[in-house]
């Protein structure tokens, strides 16, 4: 694979803020472009222009705005658009955030373009002209390097697997209408309607830095989970027994039914550590455990672990980190 243009896809909120992880994808795409520069792709009737100073720190070359008279929202939509821009950026590697829709076209993508594709990735190089991609696989027990023997490559990269860092030198990104020819089969589905969770003030679980987590042990009390997140600017998560209790969303569910994080910073409350939540976790920077049984299996995966009541610990934990935030 010869150096080509490397595109983005852009996820942005209602607003047209792009989403965190999206500056972490356009430094990537920068490393393996080169100087065959960065182009991103915008879905959605979304006003691109707030977005185009963080464009620009970034170095993107090109936006191509999709055009279609269908909802890109949906993902057979959105993955007639992606292959478009693909056509008509050139480019033989497309990088999306790693979420539950981005996967679903990413595949489609793939399938259609013949490309190689790899989700959940945790890093991406060149290696010999190839598109390599390091996931961590089986319930976070091995890490993985796969290699695209394809052409072109579709990898869903995971949030905060890479540093966020300006282009060395700015660029003026111009923004192009794509008109997008949606295939009929891609409309089968129609959206009958959006709706934007509330905001909560804390950051998404899927991309947030710090995550605290809540499992069976809260006994259905996450207001110390949930004041020590607020104190750290954390997103709150929780085991599948929480959910399936009720004491919290489905959608904080982290495991291998659940959301998959990557956190730097993972802080497990009253949870044991059960393999279907570690493989949703078990890649976070560095893992705090608090529970009351030193022989939990959370203790073998923790990085720092604090042998205690939840109930005890949380509460002092964050009373002391206000104290040092002055
Ligand atoms: C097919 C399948 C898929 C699954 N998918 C998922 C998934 O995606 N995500 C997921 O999380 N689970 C999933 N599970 C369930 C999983 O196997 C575990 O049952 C679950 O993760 C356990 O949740 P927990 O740690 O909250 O509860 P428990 O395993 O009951 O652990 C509670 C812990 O809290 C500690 N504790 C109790 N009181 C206190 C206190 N006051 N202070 C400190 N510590 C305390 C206890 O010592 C214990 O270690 C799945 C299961 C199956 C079969």
């Amino acid at each position: 694979m010869t150096a080509t243009p490397v595109l983005v896809l852009l996820d942005h909120a209602a607003d047209g803020t792009l989403r965190p992880p999206v500056r972490e994808l356009l430094t990537l795409a920068r490393e393996l472009a080169g100087d065959a520069g960065v182009h991103g792709v915008w879905a959605g009737a979304e006003d691109v222009a707030g977005a185009l100073p963080v464009l620009a720190a970034q170095g993107v070359s090109t936006v191509h705005r999709l055009v279609a008279d269908a909802d890109p929202h949906l993902s057979a939509v959105l993955a007639d658009g992606l292959q478009a821009a693909l056509a008509a950026s050139g480019a033989t590697v497309l990088l999306l955030v790693s979420s539950f829709e981005n996967k679903e076209a990413a595949a489609r993508v793939a399938v259609r373009t013949g490309a190689g594709v790899v989700t959940d990735a945790d890093g991406v190089v060149l290696e010999d002209g190839r598109v390599v991609a390091h996931k961590t696989v089986l319930a976070g027990t091995w890490t993985t390097r796969c290699a695209v023997t394809a052409p072109r490559a579709v990898v869903t990269v995971k949030a905060n697997s890479v540093t966020a860092q300006d282009a060395a030198v700015p660029s003026t990104p111009a923004v192009v209408d794509l008109p997008v020819e949606v295939r009929p089969g891609s409309t089968r589905v129609h959206l009958v309607e959006r709706t934007e969770h509330a905001d909560s003030g804390r950051p998404d679980l899927g991309s947030a830095h710090v995550v605290v987590v809540g499992g069976r042990g809260t006994e259905g009390d996450f207001s110390v989970v949930e004041e020590l997140a607020d104190v750290l600017g954390g997103a709150v998560g929780a085991t599948r027994v929480a959910t399936d209790e009720g004491w919290i969303a489905h959608d904080a569910q982290i495991g291998q039914t659940g959301v998959t994080v990557s956190p730097r910073l993972y802080i497990g409350a009253g949870v044991s550590g059960a393999v279907h939540h570690r493989g949703g976790m078990q890649a976070s920077g560095t893992i705090v455990a608090v529970n009351n049984d030193p022989d939990a299996p959370i203790f073998e995966i923790a990085d720092f672990g604090v042998v205690g009541d939840l109930f005890t610990v949380l509460p002092q934990a964050a009373a002391e980190l206000r104290r040092l935030q002055g």
